[in-house]
Parts: C-alpha cells; sequence; structure tokens
C-alpha cells in the first residue's frame, strides 16, 4: 500500500526544508480577494474575482470547476507565475504581490513544487535523472543527490525504472517520475494542474493516493485542480470555481 510504502521510506527528518516560515497552526497559503483580468474593455476576461481562501497546512485540497473556471489561472498566481491585479497572496508566510522576479523564482524553488497534465519530463534524460534535474539546479553534491533520487524513486514505487526514459513508461509512471521530481527540493506546497488528465481512471486514481500518502508522510500541502469527479473524494476538501469566483460546494 502507497501510504505504508512512503512512511517506511521516509521519515520526519525528510520534511520540508528551509526553515518553517509559516506558523505550524497557519495556513501554508493565503489568498485574499484576488482579481485577475485579462484583456482589456469589451473583451475583458475576469479569469478570476475577488477570491479569497486558505489551505491549511499539511492537507490536499482539490480545486474543481469546469473549463475556462480559472482553476489553472489560481494555481498559476499562487505559484508565482502569474500576477493579480489585485489582492494577495500568502505563500509559507511570504506575501507574493510586490515581489521580483528573482525573489520570487528563490520562493518556488525552495518551497513549492509544480506537478502538470502533460508530466512535463525531459525525454533524453531517464527517471533517475529528471528526478535529479532540481537538485542539478541546486549544485547539490553529488552522493546526496544520489541518494534522495533513489528515495524518491522509491516513494513513488519507481526504484526498478530509474535508468529508463519517459518514452518507456507509462504514462502514470512518468506522472510518479514528475512528482519525485516536484519532491526533489523538499517543498513545502505542491500545485498540481490537473495531474491524473491523461491518464485512464483506474491509474489517475493511483497516482491521486500516491498525491495523498506523500501529503500525510511529508507534512507537505498541496493544491491540486481536477475536473474528475471520482478524484475529488481523495481531497481533504474541495474549493469549486464558477466563473472566476469561490463557490461554496454542496
Ligand atoms: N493568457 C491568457 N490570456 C487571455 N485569457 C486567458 C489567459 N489565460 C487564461 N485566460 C482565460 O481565463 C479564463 C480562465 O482560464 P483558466 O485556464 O484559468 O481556466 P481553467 O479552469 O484552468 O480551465 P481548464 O480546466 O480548461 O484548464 C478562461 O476564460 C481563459 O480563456
Amino acid at each position: 500500500m502507497l501510504t505504508g510504502m512512503s512512511e517506511r521510506v521516509l521519515d520526519k527528518a525528510d520534511g520540508p526544508a528551509g526553515g518553517d516560515p509559516a506558523s505550524a497552526a497557519g495556513d501554508m497559503v493565503t489568498v485574499h480577494q484576488v482579481t485577475r483580468t485579462y484583456g482589456r474593455g469589451e473583451t475583458a476576461v475576469h479569469a478570476l474575482r475577488e477570491v479569497s481562501f486558505g489551505v491549511p497546512r499539511g492537507e490536499l485540497v482539490a480545486l474543481k470547476g469546469r473549463s475556462g473556471s480559472g482553476k489553472t489561472t489560481l494555481l498559476n498566481v499562487v505559484g508565482g507565475l502569474d500576477r493579480p491585479d489585485s489582492g494577495s497572496v500568502r505563500v509559507a508566510g511570504t506575501e507574493l504581490v510586490g515581489l521580483g522576479e528573482k525573489e520570487l523564482l528563490d520562493l518556488r524553488r525552495d518551497h513549492i513544487g509544480f506537478v502538470f497534465q502533460s508530466f512535463g519530463l525531459l525525454p533524453v534524460l531517464t527517471a533517475a535523472e529528471n528526478v535529479g534535474v532540481p537538485l542539478r539546479l541546486r549544485r547539490t553534491e553529488r552522493g546526496e543527490r544520489e541518494d534522495r533520487v533513489a528515495l524518491l524513486l522509491s516513494l513513488v514505487g519507481l526504484e526498478d525504472h530509474a535508468a529508463q526514459r519517459p518514452g518507456e513508461l507509462s504514462g502514470g509512471q512518468q506522472q510518479r517520475v514528475a512528482i519525485a521530481r516536484a519532491l526533489a527540493n523538499r517543498p513545502s506546497l505542491l500545485l498540481a494542474d490537473e495531474p491524473t488528465g491523461q491518464l485512464d481512471a483506474e491509474t489517475g486514481r493511483s497516482v491521486m493516493e500516491l498525491l495523498r500518502a506523500v501529503v500525510h508522510s511529508q507534512s507537505v500541502t498541496a493544491l491540486v485542480a481536477t475536473h474528475d469527479p471520482q478524484l475529488l473524494a481523495i481531497a481533504d476538501r474541495v474549493l469549486e470555481l464558477r466563473d472566476g469566483r469561490i463557490v461554496p460546494t454542496e
């Protein structure tokens, strides 16, 4: 069982790095009155309208909503990849609004792991090399890097596939590599955009269960956009976006 496996492989000492900038009891993500509009005038698209919510530390929160409801925009704003027109976004205790590009880059590198629908793996690298990319970028020493990569591949159940390239792996296995890579720098926050969107229902479910196991075993917080109804049950809580607004879920 994945939960058991991840608990065995990663102990408490393997939690988020870089200190603990937010209070233990506080939210990992706090979004307040965030608005994001693309274009202007009659053709303006209001992707986010005065969105406010918190993501409690250590929880897996699913973000649901129809196509075009603003999920990706919200993930991009929380991940510092896009800037809101107004409002406040705090991640791990840091206000993102007003940060420069270099500071946003540092925050992403130190605190945030991204998982995308399309996996985003480098096709010429092996699974192990893909997982090691963020560690190379940080100039992590080779021995430490190899140990960490082995640990992460084991966490996602791919220890026997380390030498295979993405083209030699199934979709579910590729997404597991992408999750391992997103965890390489011990992020405190995982942001995932339709991580099961390209997978069949059964594989998608197992990837989602892996995400949940990772969240619980490593004290990572996750915000996951999905419109797959059967996956929402796995989340600790569900937020719904409709036309750029958070609406109450039933
Ligand atoms: N760069 C952009 N320029 C103009 N409009 C944009 C841009 N990015 C997003 N939008 C618009 O903002 C709205 C929200 O888009 P967003 O991608 O956040 O929705 P989504 O809920 O993630 O949809 P999907 O489930 O299809 O990925 C849409 O109407 C979209 O067309």
